[in-house]
């Protein structure tokens, strides 16, 4: 019987995941360099659910710091079938109002010098990104946060750019001109990663802000957004116990388990050992199937 198995990234603002039970906090490690932190599992009503910190204990790392890659990877590693993110968000769109949740359905990205693939180097691949978030376990948080009294939008498209520093007015006015609905730092590349190693992401965002384009309302500030995340994270930790109780006892196959058997253009023969070793979670699956020569 396939089990979920979620794993939750919190954003600014939510450092912890909330009542686990059998809750563990656990070090984990990555073939990709150090992850944000340790993760913390445990169950909500029998569903497994594993929580990292993005910024890392204490907030000290940057959107530009996090090591994307080894927080994707140290997650694959504990099993995690799905990954939930929580962001704060800024809003480019009058009706998305702060302290409602976006369900982001698409994603932009303006980051820049990340590192945003496991491959490339000994083993190619290229995945599709057409559309970036799952359906299905952005169908499934949807309905959990509307159990809770948040105000849930249901799509939504997200700039991710790269900071730390928020946009100018110029930029902001730009996003919306792109149809873009809301801004952060961190959805990508994570949601890129997520997609390489096979696992459904969605991404629900916290509005905190107008990010700066309106007029109306101050611009964008720092000490607010915390204190709207600070506010709401409650709301976002009772969405998580929501969760366990929407989703089906067990879980299906989704299309995104099995995307990289038609991504890899590097032929088994030409897989460099090492890249074979480093990807062992990401693409275990695959990997392992190839003998490896000389035993
Ligand atoms: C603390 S304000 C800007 C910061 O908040 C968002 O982080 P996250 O997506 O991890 O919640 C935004 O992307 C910036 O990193
Ligand atoms: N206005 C904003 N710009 C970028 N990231 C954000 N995170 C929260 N609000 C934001």
């Amino acid at each position: 019987m396939a089990e979920w198995h979620i794993g939750v990234i919190g954003g600014s603002g939510l450092y912890q995941p909330g009542a686990l039970d059998d809750a563990q906090e656990i070090p984990v490690g990555s073939a990709f360099g150090k992850p944000s932190g340790p993760v913390t599992t445990g169950r909500i009503a029998g569903v497994r659910f594993t929580f990292i910190a993005r910024h890392g204990p204490g907030h000290a790392l940057s959107p530009s710091y996090v090591n994307y890659r080894a927080n994707i990877d140290a997650l694959k590693r504990c099993g995690v079938t799905d990954i939930l993110a929580i962001s704060a968000i800024g809003s480019l769109a009058e009706e998305m109002e702060p302290g409602q949740f976006v369900a982001v359905d698409q994603l932009i990205d303006r980051t820049t010098g990340r590192e945003r693939s496991f491959f490339g180097d000994g083993i190619v691949a290229h995945v599709p990104m057409a559309d970036p978030i799952c359906p299905r376990l952005s169908g499934y948080a949807i309905k959990a946060a509307k159990k809770t009294e948040a105000t849930v939008h249901e799509t939504g498209t997200y700039v991710a750019i790269e900071g730390p520093q928020f946009s100018t007015r110029a930029e902001s006015l730009m996003y919306r001109s792109w149809g873009a609905h809301v801004i952060g730092m961190t959805a990508m590349p994570e949601a890129r990663l997520a997609r390489e190693a096979e696992l459904p992401y969605a991404l629900l965002g916290m509005v905190t802000d107008y990010d700066c384009w309106r007029d109306a309302v101050a611009d964008v500030d720092v000490a607010d957004i915390l204190a709207v995340m600070q506010a709401n994270a409650d709301i976002a930790r009772n969405t998580l116990q929501e969760l366990a109780s929407v989703l089906p006892k067990t879980r299906k196959a989704s299309p995104i388990d099995t995307v990289l058997e038609t991504a890899i253009v590097t032929p088994p023969e030409h897989w460099a050992a090492e890249a074979t070793t480093r990807l062992d979670a990401v693409a275990g699956r695959l990997v392992k199937a190839v003998p490896q020569q000389g035993g």
